[in-house]
């Protein structure tokens, strides 16, 4: 293998990760969003250029709504968020070519009724020509070994095959930033497994909502969201054991009326 550049970041299996000279810094500052009488992010603040952050915290907490706060889809109601200095919520141009969002249930992701053209409306939106859309949608399912997807209707593809589309749709526009919501939920190992590589070498930063501490083990910064609020923000080898060892206790004890209060 190369020998990585001095800053060059590395994952777990020493592979290079997200290119630290296109890294976002995603800058929340005393978020609130409120939804009618309910508080559902109540004064977050960070400010995030690391190639792997994990969002924890348990049902309910805000984690999708903080990722949907990141990818500009809603805005905060007090306070301010903003990737690289822009208010996504007010460009959604500039939102669609810094941030991909992959979300738990690709049936909601997914609107045409074949792979390319699924791949290629993205890139349609963000500006490219027919011609350079196709050559990009062939590149792209090449480099995934799935060029004979191409014309296959969407609406067959099993679950698996269905997120990895959704993979392969955002990773076509080239985003600094991905973000993940649970999209890993209900998939079978080896899918699971080879979107993680998928997105393992992809170079783009990736914010990754996640219930299974496992998963971002590997990751350079978690926040852990509880009620609402950040309740810690550190190292995975700091956050993680304590977020484990909370969710446990709380596990143990009391029902699940408890456990949503
Ligand atoms: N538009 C809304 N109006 C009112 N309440 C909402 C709205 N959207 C979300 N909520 C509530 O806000 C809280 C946080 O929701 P959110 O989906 O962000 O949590 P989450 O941490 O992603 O949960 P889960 O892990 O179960 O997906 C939940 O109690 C949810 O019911």
């Amino acid at each position: 293998m190369k020998p990585a550049a001095p800053d060059q970041r590395l994952d777990s299996a020493g592979a290079p990760t997200a290119d630290s000279a296109r890294a976002a810094v995603v800058d929340l500052q005393a978020v609130h969003v409120i939804a009618g009488e309910k508080t559902l992010l109540q004064d977050i603040s960070f400010r995030a250029d690391e190639a792997r952050v994990g969002i924890v915290g348990r049902n309910g907490s805000g984690k999708t709504t903080l990722s949907r706060v990141l990818a500009g889809l809603i805005a905060p109601d007090q306070g301010e968020a903003r990737v690289d200095g822009i208010d996504l919520s007010r460009d959604r141009k500039a939102a669609l070519e810094l941030v991909g969002v992959l979300f738990q249930n690709p049936d909601r992701q997914i609107i045409f009724p074949t792979v390319e053209e699924e791949i290629g409306f993205g890139l349609r939106q963000m500006g490219l020509s027919k011609f350079d859309t196709a050559a990009e949608v062939a590149q792209t399912l090449a480099r995934f070994g799935k060029s004979q997807w191409a014309k296959a209707p969407t609406h067959l593809l099993s679950q698996g095959q269905k997120q990895l589309l959704c993979l392969m749709a955002i990773l076509a526009m080239k985003p600094r930033i991905i973000l993940l919501d649970e999209p890993f939920a209900g998939l079978d190992i080896p899918t699971r497994m080879q979107l993680q590589r998928a997105l393992d070498q992809a170079e783009t930063q990736l914010f990754h909502v996640s219930h299974d501490p496992q998963h971002l083990e590997h990751y350079d910064r978690i926040l852990w969201i509880e009620g609402g609020r950040l309740r810690a923000d550190g190292p995975a080898a700091d956050v993680l054991p304590e977020f484990t060892r909370q969710m446990t206790k709380w596990g143990a004890s009391d029902d699940l009326s408890d456990l949503a209060s």
